[in-house]
């Protein structure tokens, strides 16, 4: 027993030394004291000390919301991320022939390659981050095997599934398609020969021109010299799809995924397998001596960003109690303290609102019925975030994708009004800069866009004139100049803007004194907000006021939180 105990205590030390640090160059004298004494909540007879007041204190476990310095985990988080994907190639042909007692000469009867695995991306309900994506970096799909003798086809690479969260946005940064590259140059050669012709060079000195063997393109038999080939004309090998290829999203891939999917969706096919020797047999050669190989797969850098983060997301300073509304609304165990900058990267969490029997209650816009919410505990925002003070412009961005925006006041911290406008003030500052950004080269180029809609039946158009070499060698030609240079950092997305979105306030700390009349002037200003006496917060004439409200919570005690619920199923809406 002795030696994990003595390993968790060295574990947890570094940690605490380094709160102490934080929290002397973060807190005023007033705030310092209460480090020592939130640390000290871990043991259970001072765990209720602060609640002594409460009437809840007997029949409510309170620990979730004021947990002790070491309940916490940590949430990775990832909202973007880039990775390199490739499709499986294709397995090669083999050159074999029958061998059976009193047949000499058997004829060939190598089989085919399997073709290589497919990549798919389909979006599930529950994930709500990048990172275990981001974290693979390099995803690859399997390789088709090689056919074998005896007319064995060579099996199929495996696929490989993505699952993202809803919301998910894709683009292509880049792409190399050894297909397309082959009937490049094809295509090139062809017209070479073209002008040659036109030039007036003769057919017969044309003919005798020694073309080397494509080893690339081809598999010899293994028992063969060399040599054998010289005078073998090789036939003309087209570069060969998939037929689940033409299922692809058009190049270069740029997909919003809002909905689920109940079917993934094909990114990129795998290559088509080789051929095997019969494949080529013809009356001058019955027993020809080469097999094709598979084809390569396709190499797909893609982008993905999180669109929406969550249904709701929680403005607030600093220190508002953000995190602490997260828990008592949730099962989150994201991390509170009193001081600044506890929460150092979103955190989400569900709201189940059901009738405690699985059935939803309340019914959603598409006549969809919803049960759950999702709330993204974010960063606190300081004076001027907008211009990358506190934690950054990123969390402004994170903000910016949630449906409805909910503003955290500490009652107990000043004037709640200015408080809330100060934040609106941020909001629209940092939409002004976003907005303000000169655009980006994709921005130009919508073409390429579909939008994918994965509740429609049909299928994303396809390529067109994608099985004629010489047009596909075209559409080819033209990827391959959109890729000669990279495309760099890609355009920001394009989001609602903030003051349209619904929102409401959560006054917060409301079991602390003095915090009445705070609570009464804002209420007094938001109703006056939503007559139309007052301005909006944003300064917008038409920010959205349909329902401007605020509720008195006390987040640490869970009381009046049950309000919240209700009131975000009505905005959803
Ligand atoms: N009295 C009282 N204290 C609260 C309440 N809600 C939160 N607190 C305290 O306020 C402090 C800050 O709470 P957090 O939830 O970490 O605040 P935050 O907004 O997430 O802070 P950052 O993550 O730094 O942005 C903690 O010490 C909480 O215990 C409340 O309703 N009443
Ligand atoms: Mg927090």
């Amino acid at each position: 027993m002795a030696s994990p105990r003595g390993c968790q205590l060295l574990s947890l030390r570094p940690l605490g030394a380094r709160r102490l640090v934080y929290s002397q160059l973060l807190l005023p004298q007033t705030l310092r004291a209460a480090v020592p004494w939130s640390r000290r909540q871990s043991t259970q007879s001072d765990a209720p000390r602060f609640n002594n007041t409460s009437p809840h204190n007997d029949s409510q476990d309170l620990s979730h919301l004021n947990p002790s310095p070491e309940d916490y985990s940590r949430f990775i988080f990832q909202d973007k991320c880039s990775v390199t994907m490739y499709a499986g190639s294709g397995g090669h042909g083999c050159v074999s022939f029958l061998r059976e007692k009193y047949i000499e000469e058997g004829p060939a009867n190598g089989g085919d390659g399997g073709s290589g695995g497919g990549i798919y991306i389909q979006t599930v309900e529950g994930l709500t981050s990048l990172h275990k994506l981001a974290r693979r970096g390099v995803v690859k799909a399997g390789r088709g095997k090689n056919g074998q003798g005896k007319s064995r086809g060579g099996l199929r690479g495996d696929d490989i599934l993505i699952q993202v969260p809803i919301g998910t946005v894709i683009r292509e940064i880049e792409r190399h398609d050894p297909v397309a590259e082959e009937n490049a140059r094809r295509r090139r050669a062809y017209l070479e020969q073209q002008a040659q012709e036109s030039e007036g060079v003769e057919e017969g000195e044309e003919g005798a021109a020694f073309t080397p063997i494509r080893h690339d393109r081809w598999v010899l038999y293994p028992g063969a010299n060399p040599s054998d080939f010289l005078t073998v004309k090789f036939p003309r090998l087209k570069p060969r799809r998939q037929a689940i290829a033409a299922m692809e999203p058009k190049a270069p891939i740029y997909l919003d995924l809002s909905e689920r999917m109940d079917k993934p969706l094909l990114l990129a096919a795998g290559g088509a397998g080789g051929l095997g020797n019969p494949a080529f047999a013809t009356r001058d050669m019955g027993r020809p001596r080469f097999a094709s190989r598979g084809e390569g797969g396709t190499m797909l850098q893609l982008d993905f960003e999180l669109k929406l983060l969550a249904d709701v997301g929680l403005v607030g300073k600093p220190n508002a109690g953000k995190s602490t509304l997260l828990r008592s609304l949730t099962n989150s165990r994201t991390r509170i303290g009193n001081w600044e900058f506890t929460t150092l990267s979103p955190h989400i969490g569900t709201v189940i609102v059901d009738d405690h029997k699985g059935r939803p209650m309340v019914e959603s816009k598409g006549k969809v019925h919803r049960n759950n919410f999702t709330i993204a505990d974010i960063p606190g925002l300081v004076e001027d975030a907008h211009l990358d003070r506190g934690l950054g412009h990123g969390f402004l961005r994170h903000i910016d994708r949630a449906g409805i925006l909910a503003f955290v006041l500490d009652l107990s911290a000043g004037d709640p009004v200015q408080e809330l406008k100060k934040l609106w003030h941020e909001l629209g500052e940092y939409e002004r800069l976003r907005d303000n950004e000169p655009p980006k080269p994709l921005e130009e180029e919508p073409e390429g866009v579909i939008d994918w809609n994965p509740s429609s039946t049909g299928l994303p158009e396809l390529e067109e004139g994608r099985n004629s070499p010489l047009e596909t060698a075209a559409d080819s030609h033209a990827i391959h100049h959109q890729f000669d240079k990279p495309i760099g950092s890609l355009p920001p997305l394009a989001m609602p803007p903030v003051h349209t979105k619904p929102w409401f306030v959560v006054a917060t700390k409301a079991d602390l004194e003095h915090t009445q009349e705070q609570y009464r002037a804002l209420q007094e200003y938001l109703s006056a907000v939503q007559n139309g006496t007052a301005d909006h917060p944003s300064g917008h004439a038409d920010g959205w006021k349909q329902k401007v409200t605020a509720v008195p919570v006390s987040a640490m005690r869970g009381e009046g939180v049950s309000r919240i619920p209700k009131l975000v199923m009505e905005l959803l809406n």
